[in-house]
């Protein structure tokens, strides 16, 4: 952005969304919805650590986007009643920048890495010996004048939070002491979501209009959150104000998304599946490129909640639709067509990973 003298001037947005987002992101445990399993283990993880007067454990936070990892985090430090630092793998190009933050860091801080597997490696093997020791070794100088200096770090937990897990290299899965998997949560955990969301934003919002809107979240808090915010829209502007079955059923056929949850992306990879490719199998980057979308989007993105819904399988050829999947696209599955013997209704949230 130019600012009013020709030089560049940072760029402050008022982000409505972003606000209400924040509003409504539960702050401590016990407001914090489903996942009744991860949210009993914290506890006593907490409890366990704060009785003793010491840090708990590191944390490892794992599952698809938007489930509810940075909110955990930010829970644990309020939990504990200590300061929180956030970065990210991305963010920690050199082992300095990370020897800087760690060695700042308080006793008894949270430290939140986000994308803890896209950390750079040399990053990485510092993390260790601070996770591990609460020590690093910075080193100063190059080639055979090189010293190691080492550098106390306050006590502190790490809490890891990661949409791939199986990118983790072993030695450091294996230094977080607590590891946990967040799942899709079922429509009628995104109800209750959604009511709360809804009186906290002050949205009158029917049982039924609640029900629609979650059964169309792709199990997924954030996009529960956002589709409430647009049929709010709808029903302010369209309607009176209230949020019934009819104007959220209006209001997501405005926003294209389908009776699934589908939105477009997940629809064009279905598409470009089905009608390109004849249903696979095809590799994730040919069918990145068809979508004009970055593989690891498709991936991280779309297809954990694809699969989820039996609408798309990986197999060791490569990405293939379902026989749900071409009748989803209202087209008729070829014979052979993968899952044919499948119900008709993929079962979405068969799970009872999030059962106490
Ligand atoms: N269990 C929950 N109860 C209530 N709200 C939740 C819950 N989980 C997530 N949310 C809401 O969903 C939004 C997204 O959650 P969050 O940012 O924590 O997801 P994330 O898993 O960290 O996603 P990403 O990996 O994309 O950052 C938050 O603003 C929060 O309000």
């Amino acid at each position: 952005m130019t600012g009013p003298d020709g030089g560049l001037v940072s760029a402050y947005v008022h982000d409505a969304d972003l606000d209400a987002e924040a509003t409504v992101r539960p702050k401590r445990l016990e407001e914090f919805i489903a996942q009744h399993r991860v949210r009993d283990q914290l506890d006593l993880l907490l409890q366990g650590a704060m009785r003793r007067g010491s840090p708990p454990d590191h944390i490892l936070l794992s599952g698809p986007p938007g489930l509810g990892k940075t909110t955990l985090a930010n829970i644990v430090a309020a939990e504990l009643g200590s300061g929180i630092r956030v970065t990210s793998g991305p963010a920690i190009e050199r082992s300095g920048d990370l020897a800087a933050i760690l060695t700042s860091l308080a006793e008894g801080d949270v430290l939140f890495i986000d994308e803890i597997h896209r950390i750079a490696k040399p990053a990485e093997e510092l993390l260790y010996s601070a996770m591990e020791d609460f020590r690093v070794d910075v080193i100063v100088g190059k080639g055979p004048g090189a010293t190691a200096i080492p550098l106390d770090v306050e006590p502190f937990t790490l809490v890891g939070a990661t949409t791939r897990s199986g990118l983790l290299t072993g030695p450091m899965r294996d230094r977080f002491g607590f590891v946990a998997h967040l799942d899709f949560y079922s429509p009628a955990d995104l109800e209750v979501l959604l009511r709360r969301s809804a009186r906290i934003l002050g949205v009158p919002i029917t049982d039924d209009g609640a029900a629609e809107v979650a059964g169309r979240s792709r199990g997924t808090p954030r996009i529960a959150n956002r589709l409430l915010r647009r049929v709010r829209d709808f029903a302010e502007v369209r309607a009176d104000g209230v949020v019934t079955l009819e104007t959220a059923r209006a209001a997501l056929t405005v926003y294209d998304v389908d009776a699934l949850g589908l939105d477009r992306l997940d629809r064009a990879v279905l598409t470009a599946l089905v009608d390109s490719f004849r249903g696979g199998p095809v590799g994730l980057s040919t069918l990145a490129v068809a979508v004009g979308e970055q593989p690891d989007t498709v991936e991280e993105v779309c297809e954990p909640f694809l699969v989820r819904a039996g609408l798309l399988a990986r197999t060791p050829r490569g990405r293939v639709a379902t026989e749900a999947a071409w009748r989803h696209l209202g087209r008729t599955p070829p014979n052979g067509t993968f899952g044919a013997n499948a119900p008709a209704v993929p079962d979405l949230f068969s799970t009872d990973a999030d059962q106490p």
